[in-house]
C-alpha cells in the first residue's frame, strides 16, 4: 500500500520491488480467502485477529502495530462487514471502532483486487473533521502499510484543488471531509466513482445532521447504489429517514453496549460543579492551578472564547503549557497543535468541539467542560477524549444553576452517570480583578473579551434545547465583568431560525475550507475582508472597523473613547460628537500664531485671523515653533502636563565639538577637492571596505575570546552554586554531573560545534535550576507530596474538588 497525503500517490517503493510484491500478492489464494469468509460464523465471538480470515498484509500490519486481541465492536462488526453487510455500528468512545471499519475496507478491496490506478476508487471514508480524517489515515497507514499496495489518500482541503485532483484520479481509498470531496465530485472531471464498493461514515450521526445534510445527500447521489455502507459512532443514529437517505440495504445494527448501564466508559469518573456563569473562569483557573501535572482538555463553546481564555490565561502564566485549537486556525497550525497535545505529558488544551469527536489523544487525564455542550451526545463525545481503551480518566462540567436541571435530565436519558461535587472554598481563586486590569491595559485583549462575550451569548441564543439554555436566566452583566470587561457589550441577534443559522455557519466554514484559504488566527466574521487584504498589513483598527456588525460593542466602544476625551463630555453617539472627533483629526490646521505680545505675534496668517475671529485663545509654548490654540478642554489639559508638552517642543539637533571647541554636525560632508585628491572614488570605496572588513574580523576574534571567557566564568559560578545547593539539600552531586554529561553527549551527537555546544550547555542547567527551585519552593510553602503516578495527580486535582 502506498498511502499518500493528497497529491502524491506514486508508490514509495522502487518499481522493481513493487512489481515483485504484486506477483507475490497475485500468488496469494484470494479465492481461498473468499471461501473462508463465506464460511465465517457471524454469530461467533472472536478473540484474536488470527481467528479471522484476513490477508497476510493485514495480519502483518496488525502485528507490527501490536494489535492482537479484538475489542467487542471489532469482533462483531468485522465478521459481518467481511461478508459485505451494511452496518450501523455503535460502541462507546475509545472502544476501537476505527479498526472495526478499516480492516473490512482493506480486506474487501483486497479480495476484490481493487488495487492500482486502473481499479479506480474502491472505498470512501467520510469524517466530519480534518483532524479525524488525518488520524484515520494514519491508522490505515499503520495497519495497511505493511504490504498492501493500495493507493490511498486524504482529501480534506488545505491544499490546492489541482494538487488533490491529480492524486484523486489514481486513488483506491480516500479519507475525506464532506465539503471537499463534494467539490471534487462536482469539479474534477476525471474523478470516477463508478467502481466504488464501500462507503464509510465515521461519526455518522454528526455527518448526517443538518450541518452536513446537503453535502452528504449530494455526495450519495454521485455514488453507485450497489455498494456496502457502514456507519459508525458512539452515539449512533437509527433514524429511518437518515438510513433511507443512504439507501442502506437491510443494515445490521451492531451495538455492543446497548445493554450496558452507562453510555460512557466504565473507567471514566464524571462530575459536575454548579458554577454560576460569572464564576466559570475563576473555577477554571483554580482547577488548572491544582492540576498542573496533568494533561487537560478544556472545552469552550466558540473559537472566540477559546482565543480569549487562552490569551488571558497565557499572560497570567499558570505554570502549565497552554495551547489552543479551533476551527478557524490554519490547517498547519491545527495539525501542529494536535501533535503537540498528543505528545505532551502535561499540557492544557483549550478547544472547541472541533476536537470533541473521534480524536485519540493519548493519556488525557481530565476533560473539563466550561461551557455546557449543545446536547447529551456532544457531552458523551467530549468526555470520550479521556478514559480510552480501558484507561482511567476524569471529566468535570461546570453548569450554571439555570442549566442544571435540563442538562441532568438529558444526561440521565442517555444513561450518563454523573455526580455533583463542589469546589473547596479554600482552593477557589478569583481572577476577575486581574482580568479587568489586563483588559484595561491591553485593548486587544479587551476586544477579544468582547468578541468572546458576543459569541457566547449568540451561541446561547441559537441553542435548540431551551430546557437547558434559557438566555434570560444568565447574569450577563456579571459575566461581562468576569471577563474583565467594563460593561456588557450590546448584542444584536439575527432573526433567522436557529437551525438555519447553524446550517449556514457550517456551510460557510466548509466553503472556506474548500477554497483552502483558511482564515487567519483572527477567526472573526470578517473572514472575507481578511482575505481581500491578505497581502497587506491589517492593523487591529482595520479589523475593528471591518466588523460586519458595527452595533456590537458600540456603547462600550463609545465609552472607551469617552474615557479618553473625558473632560470634553463628548457623546460619540451624537452626530455633533462625531464632528468633534473630525475636528481633532485636523488640529494642525488650527494651530495659529499667538495673540499680540506672545513670542510669535509678528507672524500673521489667514488661519490666525480666522481663529481669532472665532474667539479662540492661543498659547505660546517655550521651545515650540508654533503656539497652540485652545480649542478643546483636552488641549487645555495637555498644556498642564509637562510630559505631553515635550511632544510639542522642537526636538533639536545633536552637535559634537572638536578639540578646539568648534561645534560640528555629527555627519558633515568633506570638501570635494580634498576627496578627489585622494584618488578614484571606486578605489577609495574598495579600500574603505577592506579596512572595515579587517577591523571587524579583528574585533570578532577578541569578542569571541571575551564571550568564551565569560561563559567559562558563568559555568564555573553555576557549578559552584549547584555544589553549594546540593550540599544544602543533601543531593548527590554525581547525579547532576551525570545528567550534564549525558546532555553534552546528546548535543555532540547532533553535531553542534564547540561554540554551539557551550551555548547549549547553559540551557538545561538554567531550566533544571528553575524547576528545581519551583519544586523546592512549593514543597517548602505547601508541604505538598511529589506527584509521580496518575493516582497522585488525581489526588492532587481532587483536592480542589471535594465531594
Ligand atoms: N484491538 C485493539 N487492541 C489494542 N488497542 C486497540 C484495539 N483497537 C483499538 N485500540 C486502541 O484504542 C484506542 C481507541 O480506538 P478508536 O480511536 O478506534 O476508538 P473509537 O471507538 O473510534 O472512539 P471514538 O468514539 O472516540 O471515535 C486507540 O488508541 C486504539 O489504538
Amino acid at each position: 500500500m502506498a498511502p499518500q497525503i493528497t497529491g502524491r500517490v506514486k508508490p514509495t517503493k522502487p518499481k522493481k520491488q513493487v512489481r515483485g510484491q504484486k506477483r507475490k500478492r497475485d500468488d496469494v489464494d484470494v479465492e481461498k480467502l473468499q471461501e473462508a469468509v463465506d464460511q465465517l460464523d457471524t454469530k461467533a465471538k472472536y478473540a484474536s485477529f488470527n481467528d479471522l480470515p484476513l490477508s497476510e498484509p493485514t495480519k502483518a500490519g496488525l502485528k507490527s502495530a501490536a494489535y492482537s486481541t479484538l475489542t467487542d465492536i471489532q469482533s462483531k462488526a468485522i465478521s459481518l462487514a467481511l461478508k459485505g453487510a451494511d452496518i450501523l455500528g455503535a460502541a462507546k468512545t475509545g472502544s476501537g471502532k476505527t479498526l472495526a471499519f478499516l480492516i473490512p475496507v482493506l480486506e474487501n478491496l483486497y479480495r476484490a483486487q481493487c488495487i492500482g490506478p486502473d481499479a479506480g476508487l474502491g472505498a470512501m471514508i467520510i469524517t466530519p473533521t480534518r483532524e479525524l480524517a488525518i488520524q484515520i489515515f494514519e491508522v490505515m497507514r499503520k495497519v495497511g502499510g505493511k504490504g498492501h499496495l493500495f493507493a490511498a489518500g486524504l482529501v480534506i482541503g488545505g491544499k490546492s484543488l489541482r494538487e488533490e485532483q491529480d492524486a484523486l484520479t489514481r486513488m483506491n481509498i480516500v479519507v475525506c471531509t464532506p465539503g471537499r470531496i463534494l467539490q471534487h465530485l462536482s469539479q474534477t472531471a476525471l474523478f470516477n466513482v463508478d467502481n466504488l464498493r464501500m462507503l464509510v461514515l465515521d461519526e455518522a450521526d454528526r455527518i448526517l445532521d443538518m450541518g452536513f445534510q446537503r453535502d452528504v445527500d449530494a455526495i450519495v447521489d454521485y455514488l453507485p447504489r450497489e455498494r456496502q455502507t457502514m456507519l459508525f459512532s458512539a452515539t449512533q443514529t437509527k433514524r429511518v429517514s437518515d438510513l433511507a437517505r443512504l439507501s442502506l440495504n437491510e443494515p445490521e445494527y451492531v451495538s455492543v453496549h446497548e445493554a450496558a448501564q452507562s453510555a460512557t466508559p466504565k473507567t471514566l469518573q464524571q462530575n459536575y460543579v454548579i458554577t454560576p456563569l460569572p464564576e466559570k473562569l475563576d473555577a477554571l483557573w483554580s482547577f488548572i492551578q491544582s492540576a498542573k501535572k496533568s494533561k487537560i482538555l478544556v472545552f469552550l463553546s466558540s473559537g472566540k472564547q477559546v482565543r480569549f481564555v487562552y490569551e488571558a490565561f497565557r499572560q497570567m502564566q499558570p505554570g502549565i503549557p497552554l495551547i489552543h485549537l479551533h476551527g478557524r486556525q490554519k490547517q498547519t497550525a491545527r495539525l501542529e497543535i494536535t501533535q503537540k497535545f498528543s505528545s505532551a505529558q502535561h499540557s492544557c488544551l483549550f478547544a472547541t468541539d472541533v476536537v470533541a469527536r473521534g480524536l485519540d489523544f493519548p493519556a488525557v487525564d481530565w476533560v473539563v467542560q466550561v461551557d455546557c455542550p449543545e446536547d447529551a451526545d456532544t457531552y458523551i463525545h467530549r468526555v470520550g477524549r479521556t478514559a480510552r481503551y480501558e484507561r482511567d480518566g476524569r471529566a468535570v462540567i461546570f453548569l450554571d444553576p439555570s442549566e442544571e436541571e435540563g442538562m441532568l435530565t438529558r444526561l440521565e436519558q442517555k444513561k450518563v452517570p454523573i455526580e455533583k461535587i463542589n469546589i473547596r472554598t479554600n482552593k477557589k481563586q478569583s481572577i476577575k480583578d486581574q482580568l479587568q486590569n489586563m483588559c484595561f491595559q491591553d485593548p486587544q485583549l479587551k476586544y477579544l473579551g468582547q468578541k468572546a462575550f458576543a459569541s457566547y451569548v449568540r451561541s446561547l441564543h441559537i441553542q435548540k434545547d431551551k430546557e437547558i439554555f434559557k438566555l434570560e436566566k444568565y447574569p450577563l452583566e456579571e459575566f461581562a465583568a468576569s471577563l474583565g470587561l467594563p460593561g456588557a457589550p450590546r448584542i444584536k441577534f439575527l432573526k433567522a431560525d436557529p437551525e438555519e443559522i447553524k446550517r449556514r455557519k457550517n456551510a460557510s466554514r466548509q466553503a472556506a475550507v474548500s477554497e483552502s484559504e483558511e482564515e487567519d488566527d483572527d477567526g472573526d466574521e470578517d473572514g472575507g475582508k481578511a482575505k481581500n487584504k491578505k497581502n497587506g498589513v491589517r492593523t487591529k483598527y482595520d479589523r475593528m472597523f471591518e466588523r460586519k456588525n458595527q452595533d456590537i460593542l458600540a456603547d462600550h466602544y463609545a465609552k472607551m473613547v469617552r474615557d479618553d476625551d473625558d473632560k470634553d463630555n463628548v457623546d460619540l453617539n451624537r452626530l455633533d460628537g462625531e464632528q468633534e472627533a473630525d475636528d481633532d483629526l485636523f488640529d494642525i490646521k488650527r494651530r495659529i500664531p499667538a495673540e499680540e505680545g506672545a513670542p510669535n505675534s509678528d507672524i500673521s496668517t489667514k488661519d490666525a485671523a480666522d481663529a481669532r475671529a472665532a474667539g479662540l485663545k492661543a498659547v505660546a509654548i517655550p521651545g515650540a515653533k508654533d503656539p497652540v490654540i485652545l480649542d478643546s478642554k483636552r488641549r487645555e489639559k495637555l498644556l498642564k502636563s509637562k510630559k505631553k508638552l515635550l511632544k510639542l517642543k522642537d526636538k533639536g539637533s545633536k552637535i559634537i565639538y572638536d578639540d578646539d571647541g568648534n561645534a560640528h554636525e555629527i555627519y558633515e560632508l568633506e570638501d570635494e577637492a580634498d576627496f578627489r585628491a585622494r584618488g578614484e572614488a571606486e578605489a577609495q570605496r574598495k579600500k574603505f571596505l577592506e579596512e572595515e572588513a579587517e577591523r571587524v574580523k579583528m574585533a570578532d576574534v577578541s569578542d569571541k575570546a571575551l564571550a568564551k571567557e565569560k561563559r567559562k566564568a558563568k559555568r564555573e559560578k553555576r557549578k559552584e552554586k549547584e555544589r553549594a545547593d546540593a550540599e544544602e539539600d543533601g543531593v548527590q552531586l554525581e547525579a547532576d554531573e551525570d545528567g550534564f554529561e549525558n546532555f553534552k553527549r546528546d548535543a555532540a551527537g547532533l553535531g553542534y560545534s564547540d561554540e554551539e555546544e557551550s551555548e547549549v550547555e547553559e540551557k538545561p542547567a538554567k531550566k533544571q535550576k528553575k524547576w528545581f527551585q519551583e519544586e523546592g519552593k512549593r514543597k517548602d510553602l505547601h508541604k505538598e507530596k511529589e506527584i509521580e503516578t496518575l493516582g497522585d495527580l488525581e489526588a492532587e486535582a481532587a483536592k480542589l474538588l471535594g465531594s
